[in-house]
């Protein structure tokens, strides 16, 4: 699916809301001449004549600029300032006052004052404070526009892979993209099988036309079968005017099913029907349609045990893996886990506007000594919290779930291990086993002195 508004397409011109500025004096003339100088100048002027009603228009109306007399009657504005910086954090706020001094500038500064503005003042000081707020106002609406598209944006997918298991999956999806059979991907929730779908439809001669996703387990059988196949008016309560389904939406592209295996008998035999003869009907219509589009399914069940025990059509299985991929768990391809850590690293490092912190050694340690049962959607999900959590430059163990940072750090095979660290835990591990220090020597192929040595070098 395509974000709504795609990146670098232009944000088109719109008129711009007007300043609202509240001018706070408890001299009438100052207020009105004011008044009338800003809104000469196409703002949204509001007057208070004191502090708490400056104070309750604050709470009731989101201003982007404040006048506020330093001498308020009884009152200090000084005094006033950070009460009402409290109310609206991003108020641009502007002293005046008659007993311009250097001291009294300062302190409203670090009070929280944008600006310090003697008496008299005129117009083109006016006309320069208004410009000052309009262009970071404007400023602050495009970082929150692109903030926004970058919090939708996903992270690049990297199918970089050291694991020969992806590596045989990635293969089978370039080499079935080209021909236009049904694929079946299979493999625990997280795995990336979404991501493999799109992938697969991207290396397809269908890649110009739509991808649309269908999660079956979302919806009940009669909502699936509508989102599906679409329905008639009167259909079904709440089936207010005729709607296509989403094999037509991609008509020409790819129907991506995620969980297949969740779907009733019903809908399992219209799927069927669509597959061999590509024809279908909307719910509450009789009228036979047809549509072009191929289907990619996913599940994480084993759909064999699912039809042994009659709860999934075989014929249906055949059909939808006509060729099947594997996609096999992170904890099987412990390659992968610290190339795609640091690529999560990098993405949301650039989302939070921060350059990319390190990962410490230990914490590479823990997280590819980690299972992930979670798969790469546990991983990406450990590293947002870990970069939203903390701010420090490097990663450690502890800025990770207490189940990821908790574990023993056992060094495995292909994780970020030094020789000595993987030699040391296979020598343990057979000393811990075999009878004799002899019987360790003969299995590890070592002469009985150089593992006296080594077990005593490594403390047991
Ligand atoms: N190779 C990859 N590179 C970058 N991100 C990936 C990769 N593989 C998976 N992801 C990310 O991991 C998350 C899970 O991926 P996806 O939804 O494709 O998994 P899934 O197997 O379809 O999961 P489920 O079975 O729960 O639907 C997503 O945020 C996806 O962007």
């Amino acid at each position: 699916m395509r974000p709504a508004v795609a990146a670098g397409e232009a944000t088109p011109e719109v008129a711009p809301v007007p300043l609202r500025v509240l001018v706070i004096d408890d001299e009438r003339n100052i207020r009105t001449t004011l008044a009338l100088c800003l809104e000469g100048l196409g703002c949204h002027v509001a007057q208070a004549a004191n502090g708490a009603a400056a104070l309750e228009a604050l709470r009731l109306e989101a201003f982007d600029l404040a006048f506020c007399d330093l001498r308020l009657g009884q009152e200090s504005g000084l005094d006033l300032l950070p009460r009402m910086l409290g109310e609206r954090p991003g108020l641009d706020f502007v002293v005046i006052t008659a007993y311009a001094t250097v001291d009294t500038a300062v302190e409203a500064m670090r009070r929280g004052a944008r600006d310090y503005l003697p008496k008299p003042f005129t117009p083109a000081q006016i006309g320069h404070l208004v410009e000052r707020t309009r262009e970071r106002r404007a400023l602050e609406r495009r970082l929150l526009d692109l903030e926004t598209r970058l919090g939708e944006a996903e992270p690049e997918v990297s199918l970089a892979t050291g694991s020969p298991r992806m590596h045989a999956a990635l293969e089978v999806i370039e080499r079935a993209a080209a021909h236009d059979v049904a694929v079946l991907l299979r493999g625990e929730n997280g795995t990336g099988k979404g991501v493999l779908a799109r992938l697969l439809h991207g290396r397809s001669p269908r890649r110009e036309r739509p991808f649309v996703v269908v999660n079956c387990p979302t919806l009940s059988e009669e909502l699936l079968a509508s989102e599906l196949f679409g329905h008639a008016r009167g259909a079904f309560t709440g089936a207010v005017k005729d709607q296509e389904g989403r094999v037509e939406a991609a008509e020409g592209g790819t129907v991506f099913l995620d969980e297949i295996g969740e779907i009733s008998p019903t809908l399992q035999a219209k799927l069927l029907r669509f597959l061999q003869e590509k024809r279908f009907e909307r719910v509450g219509e009789n009228r036979t349609r047809t549509a072009d589009v191929r289907i990619v399914a996913a599940t994480n069940r084993d759909l064999e045990a699912e039809v042994r025990a009659g709860r999934f059509r075989e014929d249906l299985l055949f059909r939808l893996n006509v060729v099947e991929v594997t996609v096999p768990a992170l904890r099987d391809r412990p390659e992968d886990v610290l190339p795609l850590a640091r690529r999560f690293i990098a993405f949301f490092a650039r989302q939070a506007r921060r350059p990319p912190p390190e990962l410490s050694a230990a914490a590479g340690k823990v997280l590819a000594a980690y299972s992930w049962p979670g798969n790469v959607r546990e991983l990406r999900n450990a590293i947002e919290r870990a970069l939203i959590l903390s701010p420090g430059q490097v990663l450690e163990p502890e800025n990770f779930p207490e189940r990821i940072a908790a574990q023993p750090t056992t060094p495995v095979l292909g994780g970020d291990f030094t020789a000595e660290e993987i030699e040391r835990e296979h020598v343990l591990r057979v000393l811990a086993r075999a009878a004799t220090l002899e019987d360790a020597a003969r299995v590890l192929d070592l002469d009985l002195s150089t593992l006296w040595r080594k077990r005593r070098r490594w403390g047991r």
